[in-house]
């Protein structure tokens, strides 16, 4: 597979503020990637300056064998030849799926009948055939996206960009549109970015997630690679729940480190990367709730990577018991971790931190 994309050292600022800082991006063709990072990070900004909709301060833009952005000087908008799924541009509430769908045809003077056969493949696609004649207001929230989307693929883009485009639906169907607009991608072998500050969202939809907090890359990688190799905290904390303890490195060898906890006299042990390893700051120890094992009884031989805690909450949730313990000697820790039964508040337990499962990642 050919590379389809190309960022390179793209840079924005408002007034002061350093919105995208040197950001490199490489895209496979067919490949669905997203930019996820919380509000403000600059995913929208990025969003934009690869649509020719914000200008660049510096920087290179190449898709498709084609230069969008050399440093001085983009294309416009229309000669990006892109399909754009964007908040701001909903669908015509005057016009019917059909006139809404086939407008961008018809700016291209494409005959009625060839527009009509195209129509239906597209409703077909985005499966709402025989939709045509309704109105938006007449359609729900999931339909109107699946219009949009069939108007931003009506004029055979390459690249498709997707700003949030199901942050107004509820979760159970932004799960099923995700996993239905996926299906479709990859059928039409279509490159996306797909902007969100979802992370279940961004887990079912992308080959890979950029990971972005003001304006610099953290980690790109596919969705599992940043959920068991995060680089830092950050994505460790934005991939999904995870229980981050501070601490100092005391040993480490090739793979595996040990951290003692602030103000603890505890050691806890779990596996670090060469890079992790560099690092001369603080570090943090992450385990995931699914990973800790907890036992009523303190256990019988001596045992690394154990801390005591005591219940404070349990809750059912998703077929597991949910709980809450504080941990540490001045129980400062709250960590989360999953039961088959339920705990009684204040009840003593002993939690074990797998070192195979747990990581030692730079704070
Ligand atoms: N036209 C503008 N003028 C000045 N500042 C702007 C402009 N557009 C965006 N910004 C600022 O740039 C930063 C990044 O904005 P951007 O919309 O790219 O973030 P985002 O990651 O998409 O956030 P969200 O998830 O909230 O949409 C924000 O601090 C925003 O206030």
């Amino acid at each position: 597979m050919s590379m389809y994309l190309r960022i390179k050292q793209l840079n924005k600022t408002y007034g002061s503020r350093q919105v995208v800082s040197d950001l490199e991006l490489e895209v496979q063709e067919g490949e669905v990637l997203s930019l996820l990072g919380p509000s403000g990070c600059g995913k929208t900004t990025i969003l934009r300056m690869l649509a020719g909709l914000v200008a660049p301060d510096s920087g290179y833009i190449e898709v498709g064998g084609r230069v969008f952005f050399d440093g001085k000087r983009g294309l416009l908008v229309e000669e990006r030849g892109l399909g754009m799924v964007f908040q701001d541009y909903a669908l015509w509430p005057h016009m019917t799926v059909a006139q809404n769908i086939s407008f961008g045809l018809r700016l291209r003077r494409m005959p009625a009948r060839q527009i009509k056969e195209r129509l239906h493949t597209l409703l077909e696609l985005v499966n709402l055939p025989g939709y045509e004649q309704r109105y938006p207001y007449q359609l729900s929230g999931g339909q109107q996206q699946r219009v949009a989307v069939a108007r931003a693929l009506a004029t055979e883009p390459r690249l498709l960009l997707l700003d949030e485009p199901l942050s107004s639906l509820d979760a159970a169907l932004r799960e099923t549109m995700s996993a239905e607009l996926v299906q479709l991608f990859k059928r039409l072998k279509i490159t996306t970015i797909n902007v969100t500050h979802d992370q279940n969202e961004a887990m079912t939809m992308s080959d890979r997630i950029t990971i972005l907090r003001d304006g610099q890359v953290q980690q790109i990688g596919t969705p599992t690679e940043l959920y068991l190799q995060p680089q830092n905290a950050f994505v460790a904390s934005f991939m999904g729940q995870a229980n981050m303890l501070p601490g100092a490195l005391t040993d480490s060898d090739s793979e595996t480190a040990s951290i003692q906890l602030h103000d603890e006299d505890v050691c806890l042990s779990g596996q670090i990367s060469a890079e992790a390893r560099k690092h001369s700051g603080s570090h943090y120890f992450v385990c995931r709730p699914a990973h800790i094992a907890i036992a009523q009884e303190p256990p019988s031989a001596p045992h690394q990577n154990i801390l005591t805690g005591q219940v404070v909450q349990t809750f059912f949730v998703a077929g597991r018991w949910r709980t809450h313990i504080k941990a540490g000697r001045q129980q400062q820790y709250t960590i989360q971790a999953f039961t088959d039964q339920p705990l009684q508040p204040s009840q003593s337990v002993w939690l074990a931190f797998p070192p195979t499962q747990s990581l030692i990642v730079p704070a």
